[in-house]
């Protein structure tokens, strides 16, 4: 699995600390950091949302975890990018149904929400989950999908 990490301003410690985690995971073949690198760079958080969602909608990553203040601002952002279901997840189960009920190649934290052993925690269990094709929420994902590109659904 390929996974992006990304942040702004107030998200790089936290970002820091699930790359690490990442890196050391062996199911986790690669981690692509997109910044920032440091606390003070005050590019706004779209600039890096968009940058990490539009890397995974091109393949070119599986996932991605964004942290910016609250997760909310990430997440936003890169929804915006088609074919990109993104997700705040600030607790295990929601971790979980966001890849097993909606496919989402993206979760969000919030740095000024959660505590970087919660998160790292919540990241350890969202690389081990996976998507089901064949299950019940397939059709629903693909509803998502059919009116992002104008089909009827
Ligand atoms: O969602 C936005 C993020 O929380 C960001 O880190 C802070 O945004 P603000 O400075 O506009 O509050």
């Amino acid at each position: 699995m390929r996974v992006v990490v990304a942040a702004d301003n107030a998200g790089v410690e936290l970002k820091n600390a699930v790359r690490d985690q990442l890196n050391a995971d062996e199911r986790v073949s690669e981690v692509i950091d997109l910044g920032a690198d440091s606390a003070t760079d005050d590019t706004a958080y779209p600039h890096f949302g968009i940058a990490a969602a539009e890397k995974v909608a091109k393949g070119e990553a599986d996932r991605a975890i964004l942290v910016c203040g609250t997760g909310i601002g990430m997440a936003i952002s890169a929804n915006k990018v088609p074919g990109i279901r993104a997700t705040v997840a600030h607790d295990s189960y929601s971790a979980e149904r966001s890849i097993k009920s909606n496919n989402c190649q993206i979760i969000t934290f919030g740095a000024r929400v959660i505590g970087p052993e919660l998160a790292k925690k919540i990241t350890g269990e969202w690389v081990g989950y996976t998507f089901d094709p064949a299950s019940a929420s397939a059709a629903k994902v693909a509803c998502i999908t059919d009116y992002e590109t104008q089909a009827a659904c």
